[in-house]
């Protein structure tokens, strides 16, 4: 049987299956949160790709649904959330789909989502219709949309039941290769399919192909500083730079930055292998740098893979990967620093950092409560990272004191700086 994984809002994960031979008196599914009134709602899924050449296309599919969907006539309040389909018993990947609660009568808004899904999604369509019967039960309706417009043939009508919490995030042994790379030819693969979508695709493999392979760390202490936004990485690293009489590189590096925004328009699979491969780049910068002074990164591959991580696994904090899971591990072909410093300061003070910095107050109080889980997700990343790891400083002190810190921590790594 599969299984189902929606994220609801407040990030709150609903695990549930679809059974026909459900053991009556079995345990219903709660239909609080997942069937807001008056109750219905809709889910499905994006085929998956048949070979690794689709996963780019299957990846901007799921894409292009989700900025559609939410500009889909679907009635004041729909809400479009972040569904997967996975199997417990095989380890393939799940598939990405969405669940639309609508609260409007439903007619109109069952037609704008088969006119969406008939228009962009390849046939045949399967349209699950979710809502409560009148024995308090979820039932969900299972509908084919295929052959003439209004082609539409029930499947089958079987009661949801809540599906049992896996041990992990079902997204989470598949980050590896698909938002997380763990390694220059992973990356590449990828941009290597987008060439022929993305043309700027060949210009980043252009500029990767360049750089040497594994280049070698000089003799110069290597210091990357990591941590959201706004928590000081800009002041903390020129104030090292000049204390240090160091280099300052930051990732993506300039000689991407032209192309940097069409990247972040694109699904995760593309958009992290951009981040990945820019991190090669800068890392043969770092080798001859380093072999002249010391050098500091404004992030470097920890931003890639916390920000990555936190973007696929849905839910909570504690719905990340465990400790010591691979998807933490610094990739072996990517040069290596001497030290991560991770800046961490309560949300509060990021917000009235960022509130410093001209941000207008109402869209970072949005950004703190909408993103506040992600946040969480991304600093939990950071902290679970390993070899190297990242070695916390509190940053909510003065610039001062926050530059003396960092100083400190490090020259616990060289004594002589
Ligand atoms: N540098 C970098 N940023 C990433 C990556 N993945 C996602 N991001 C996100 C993190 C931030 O939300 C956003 C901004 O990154 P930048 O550090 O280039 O810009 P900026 O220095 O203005 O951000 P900051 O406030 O200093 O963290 O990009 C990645 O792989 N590398
Ligand atoms: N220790 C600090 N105390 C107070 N404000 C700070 C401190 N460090 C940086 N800031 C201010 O907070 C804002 C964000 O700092 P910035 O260095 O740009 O962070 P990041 O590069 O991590 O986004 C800036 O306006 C900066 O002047």
């Amino acid at each position: 049987e599969r299984c189902f994984v929606a994220e609801l809002p407040g990030s709150e994960l609903v695990y549930f299956t679809c059974s026909r031979s459900a053991p009556l008196g079995a345990a219903a599914l709660r239909p609080r949160g997942f069937l807001p009134p008056p109750g219905r709602c809709y889910s499905f899924c994006i085929p998956p790709a048949q070979s690794p050449r689709e996963r780019v296309r299957a990846a901007r599919l799921h894409g292009q649904l989700q900025q559609r969907l939410s500009r889909a006539p679907l009635g004041a309040g729909a809400r479009v959330l972040p569904l997967l389909s996975y199997s417990p018993a095989d380890a393939a990947a799940p598939e990405p789909g969405f669940l639309v609660q609508a609260t409007q009568a439903a007619a109109e808004a069952e037609r704008a989502l088969e006119e969406l899904l008939r228009l962009h999604l390849p046939a045949p369509v399967h349209l699950s219709v979710y809502e409560e019967a009148a024995d308090g039960q979820v039932w969900r309706t299972l509908w084919r949309l295929q052959g003439a417009p209004e082609g539409k043939e029930l499947l089958g009508r079987v009661r949801v039941l809540p599906a049992p919490e896996p041990l992990s995030h079902p997204a989470a042994a598949h980050l590896l290769g698909a938002a997380v790379f763990g390694s220059r030819e992973a990356a590449r693969g990828v941009l290597e399919e987008c060439t022929s979508l993305i043309p700027e695709a060949k210009a980043v493999l252009d500029l990767v192909d360049k750089c040497p392979k594994l280049p070698k760390k000089g003799d110069f202490p290597v210091i990357v500083i990591e941590g959201l936004d706004a928590t000081g990485k800009t002041t903390v690293t020129q104030s090292l730079r000049d204390s240090l009489g160091a280099v300052l590189l930051k990732t993506p590096p300039s000689c991407v930055s032209q192309w940097r925004k069409t990247f972040d328009d694109e699904p995760t699979l593309v958009r992290r292998a951009f981040y990945a491969l820019t991190n090669y780049i800068v890392a043969s910068e770092i080798a001859k740098e380093s072999t002249k002074s010391p050098v500091i990164i404004d992030r470097f591959w920890h931003s890639t893979a916390a920000y990555a991580i936190a973007t696929e696994i849905s839910g909570k904090v504690l719905n990340l990967p465990p400790l010591h899971h691979p998807v933490y591990c610094w990739p072996e072909d990517l040069l290596k620093p001497d030290v991560v410093i991770l800046l961490t300061v309560s949300p509060e003070e990021r917000i009235r950092r960022l509130q410093e910095r001209g941000i207008e107050k109402t869209r970072e109080e949005e950004e703190l409560e909408a993103n506040r889980f992600f946040h969480q997700k991304v600093e939990g990343s950071y902290r679970r990272m390993e070899n190297p790891s990242c070695e916390l400083v509190d940053a909510s002190g003065s610039r001062e004191q926050v530059l003396e810190d960092v100083l400190h921590q490090i020259k616990k790594h060289f004594p002589l700086l």
